[in-house]
């Protein structure tokens, strides 16, 4: 593993890590927050993945997690959100497919399947690195996300209960085999038969049998991806009538930015926190 930058905040440190993925084939590039607390003991781990464009870099930037995170002694782990290279394939006219867009998956399509290999990069291969050099209470994860990385965030936590304790989103996409934006790209990724569509796919994984305890759903009313992509009411639709939780919150006037992410961040930080004590 590769230092990139080490900078001290908040009495903690926000590193940028590269190393080799066998799982990716390439090199890729992750963001973690170690609290002050990890100095004397291991603390519980908190996953954030990204949205569509994003690399490791938006929410450490923009999402300003570190000074709660901090006094909660969380390490904050951020992950990319596809493999990257020139060795990589892409489609550079479309935001919404290749680099930037690796959807969490792992493909089993000509060109994708090489390197798009996310599911098991984010699953098994970068959770061993994290226990690895990190003071890391791995008995001890929650995960959460923005968007297609809200998305990621509830089918991993959906397919893993037994290895996350929370799971919280904002703006998730929660059906992304019947969203303009996102069907396509599970098409190329998986292949035209939508039953392997499946387990990347929240609704239908909760339709399949798949259960996590609660989640929590921020969102944004002023969101431009709101009617034709996230769609969060189809989730509550899915998990009615079973004994998952979910506090979905609608916001007047927020968007899907940033600007809103930060907003509640405070919120979710502490609503894991309060579940990985
Ligand atoms: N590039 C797209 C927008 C993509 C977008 O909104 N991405 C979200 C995640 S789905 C994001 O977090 N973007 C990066 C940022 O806001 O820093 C467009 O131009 O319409």
């Amino acid at each position: 593993m590769k230092v990139i930058s080490q900078n001290t905040a908040f009495d903690g440190m926000q590193g940028v890590y590269a190393h080799e993925s066998d799982a990716c084939k390439c090199e890729m590039t992750f963001a973690v927050f170690v609290p002050p607390q990890a100095i004397s003991e291991p603390r519980p781990v908190l996953w954030y993945l990204s949205g569509l464009t994003c690399t490791h870099a938006n929410v450490m930037e923009k999402g300003e997690y570190r000074r709660l995170a901090s006094e909660l002694g969380l390490i904050i782990v951020c992950p990319d959100t596809s493999p990257r290279g020139n060795d990589v394939p892409d489609e550079l006219t479309n935001w919404q497919m290749g680099k930037g867009a690796g959807f969490y998956l792992d493909a089993t399509e000509k060109p994708w399947a090489e390197h798009y290999q996310m599911y098991s990069y984010i699953t098994e291969e970068l959770p061993s690195l994290i226990s690895q050099h990190f003071r890391a209470d791995m008995t001890r994860q929650g995960i959460f996300g923005h968007s297609m990385g809200g998305h990621g965030a509830m089918t991993i936590a959906l397919k893993n209960p037994d290895r996350f304790k929370s799971c919280s989103a904002f703006a998730p996409i929660v059906q992304p085999s019947t969203a303009d934006w996102s069907a396509p790209a599970l098409e190329k990724y998986l292949g035209a038969d939508r039953s392997t569509w499946r387990p990347y796919d929240a609704c239908a994984l909760v339709e399949d049998g798949a259960r996590f305890p609660e989640f929590l759903i921020d969102q944004g009313k002023a969101d431009s991806f709101l009617d034709n992509g996230l769609r969060p009411w189809l989730f509550e639709e899915a998990t009615k009538g079973t004994d998952i939780g979910l506090r979905l919150r609608m916001h007047d006037r927020y968007d899907h930015s940033y600007y809103f992410i930060s907003t509640f961040m405070d919120d979710h930080l502490k609503w894991h926190a309060e579940r990985l004590r």
